[in-house]
């Protein structure tokens, strides 16, 4: 059976994404519930507006189910307001904050860059891209009213970073309790990251014809479907507890334990 890419199509680029799966002959399916989680083998979290998206998924109840993908190492690719979802902390939010996936650990800013008027297109060098897909080493970023990343953890690899543009209003990271909070000083900020199973742009790859971003995920999810052995590493715990129990008494009555004569 084919491999199938699931788009998280609550609210966002969803169509975009769907018609980049197209071009490149991939299998994509539209995910509004949390029971289309389990016919997918990688998922993608499209741009849009994290906090909307964050109520919609709220009130489809598809968190915890969200939050189950990501655990079982399948892969998931968060663009924009997806790689807001992805993080495991948010700076910047609306009052009240917004609920999040997470599993990436990092912290965004939701809109690192400004309003939707500082929307902007740059040239980014994305060296993996090319490793992986060939072609140039760089990109086009399409950055609408985008996050950025400000602290990756050690397990997050960097993918792309680009210049903090003059004239962006100044971000303050507001630390854990009792730490000082800080403002955002560096002249670089990350755009692009990948830990283990998650990959997450800043910007909208799917918005470009270069779909070399597209492909080189879809190559992933069909790696991992022809080597369906590789799944059961990803198999949640409960279940791999479950299983460890069936198998152990299926060989215990071989084990050498078993064959040791009572004394
Ligand atoms: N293009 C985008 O996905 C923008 C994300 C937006 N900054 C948010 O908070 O959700």
């Amino acid at each position: 059976m084919a491999a199938v890419v699931g788009v998280l199509a609550l609210q966002g680029s969803y169509n975009e994404h769907m018609a980049a799966l197209r071009r490149i002959g991939a299998k994509g399916v539209e995910v509004r519930k949390a029971e289309q989680l389990l016919g997918i083998d990688s998922l993608i979290i499209p741009g849009g507006e994290s906090t909307t998206m964050a109520k919609l998924a709220n009130f489809h109840n598809l968190f915890p189910a969200l939050r189950e993908f990501v655990g079982t190492g399948k892969p998931v690719w968060g663009t924009c307001a997806g790689l807001i979802f992805l993080a495991n902390k948010a700076v910047g939010q609306k009052t009240g904050g917004q609920e999040l996936v997470g599993g990436l650990d990092c912290t965004v800013h939701r809109n690192f860059f400004g309003s939707q008027l500082q929307s902007f297109e740059t040239e980014l060098s994305v060296p993996m891209l090319a490793e992986k897909e060939g072609g140039s080493h760089t990109c086009r970023g399409v950055f609408i009213r985008a996050p950025a990343i400000l602290e990756v953890g050690q397990d997050v690899e960097v993918l792309a970073d680009c210049p903090v543009p003059a004239g962006r209003p100044s971000i303050t990271i507001t630390s854990g309790e009792g730490l000082e909070d800080q403002v955002y000083s560096k002249d670089r900020v990350i755009v692009a990251v990948r830990q283990g199973n998650i990959l997450a742009t800043a910007f909208h790859p799917e918005l470009t014809s270069d779909s070399r971003c597209i492909a080189s995920s879809w190559t992933w999810t069909k790696n991992l479907k022809q080597r369906p052995w590789l799944r059961y590493r990803y198999l949640h715990p409960q279940t791999m507890q479950m299983l460890g129990r069936r198998i152990r008494l299926l060989i215990y009555p071989f084990s050498s334990r078993a064959r040791k004569p009572e004394i």
